[in-house]
């Protein structure tokens, strides 16, 4: 029997209706963790992909990847940076035949000839994302702290050598399936600070493409609800150049992301507004982004927050995004 009628399935689904085009076939290495099942629940509501399934005793044989890697348009991959990198060597060794690359881990998002994936981030990005073989998707954390940080850093409304502070709070979820089994076996603590080492792995991701020149310091948070994260940047205004306001942050993120049909910016919250509160799981099963501007006139002082789902803009919404712009499809 040939590996194809041993090993792998076919998730069969119609093409677009009436369309001459073959759909477009995808592979997820690593379809039954926390991400990649994400990803899979997204895909059965499209019905220009193809996604064909590898047998679940070879789904860690590198021969029936490979062998499966031959058939599709584009790989997936949502595993551990150290399984990433085989995967990706072995789409190496088959040269120009092997299928473009969209990785869900940490170990390319800093890699040079790897493209960003974060179509929003500057207005060139989606297009880079398109042309390239390689892509790598951004950490959950990254995601919000760019977002609200490389268009106020582009406008020169904050300095690139600012010394910054991030901070977030991410649902359990974030953390993968073990992480998600301690909270959920009572074993792990209500919320807890870490990163306290200063070493966080989207440290990296977080500077370089913020365009920040001074490491900042991130000190992320996860709490016991499942999926959802807040990511704010406290800054004194009057230590900025130019002295700018709320209303001047505001209106370079909402100049940014004009016409973003994923990435919002909400109107500035300041002492005429009401609330001055915000909560995590909002926008959990989206792909949306939403950034907030919350400002004091009377202090000079303001937190930018961005609130997004570690799950959807944060991974799984965001990689779906990236694969339909390296497959040439139209947004969902
Ligand atoms: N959870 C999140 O919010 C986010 C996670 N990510 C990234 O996505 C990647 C996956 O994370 P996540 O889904 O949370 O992790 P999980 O632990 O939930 O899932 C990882 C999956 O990979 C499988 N796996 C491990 N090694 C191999 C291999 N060699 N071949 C095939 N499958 C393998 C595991 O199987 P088994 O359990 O049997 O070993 C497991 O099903 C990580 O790199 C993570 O950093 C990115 C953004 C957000
Ligand atoms: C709560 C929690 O533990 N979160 C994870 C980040 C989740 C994520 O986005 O990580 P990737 O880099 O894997 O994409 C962490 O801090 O390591």
């Amino acid at each position: 029997m040939s590996l194809s009628e041993t090993s792998l399935t076919e998730t069969a689904k119609a093409p677009t209706s009436g369309a001459a085009k073959k759909p477009a076939t995808v592979f997820v290495d690593g379809g039954s963790g926390t991400t990649g099942l994400g990803i899979n629940e997204r895909l059965k509501l499209q019905s220009d992909v193809v996604v064909k399934t590898i047998a679940d005793d070879k789904r860690k044989d590198p021969a029936a990847k490979k062998a499966l890697m031959e058939e599709v348009d584009l790989v997936i991959l949502c595993l551990p940076d150290e399984a990433a990198k085989e995967t990706v060597a072995l789409v190496d060794s088959m040269g120009p035949s092997g299928p473009k690359v969209l990785d869900a881990s940490t170990a390319y998002r800093v890699a040079p000839d790897w493209a960003y994936g974060f179509a929003e981030m500057t207005p060139e990005q989606a297009g880079k994302i398109r042309a390239a073989r390689k892509v790598s998707n951004p950490g959950c954390y990254p995601t919000g702290g760019i977002a609200l940080l490389r268009p106020i850093v582009d406008a020169g409304l904050l300095p690139s050598d600012y010394p910054v502070t991030v901070n977030a709070v991410s649902g359990y979820s974030g953390g993968g399936k073990s992480m998600i089994a301690s909270f959920e076996d009572g074993s792990a603590p209500s919320f807890e600070l870490y990163g306290l080492g200063f070493e966080h792995k989207h440290l990296p991701e977080l500077q370089l493409y913020s365009n920040l020149t001074r490491r900042p310091i991130f000190i992320p948070s996860v709490a016991n609800y499942r999926q959802g994260m807040l990511v704010s940047v406290p800054l004194q205004l009057d230590t900025l150049p130019g002295k700018p306001t709320g209303a001047d942050l505001q209106a370079a993120l909402a100049k940014r992301y004009a016409g973003s049909k994923y990435v919002s910016v909400m109107p500035l919250q300041n002492e005429t507004t009401k609330g001055g509160k915000l909560e995590p799981e909002a926008l959990n099963e989206t792909n949306m982004l939403e950034l907030y501007v919350f400002a004091s006139d009377k202090y000079h002082q303001a937190v930018l927050v961005a609130r997004l789902d570690n799950l959807g803009k944060g991974a799984s919404g965001a990689a779906v995004q990236n694969m339909r712009l390296m497959l040439g499809l139209p947004e969902e």
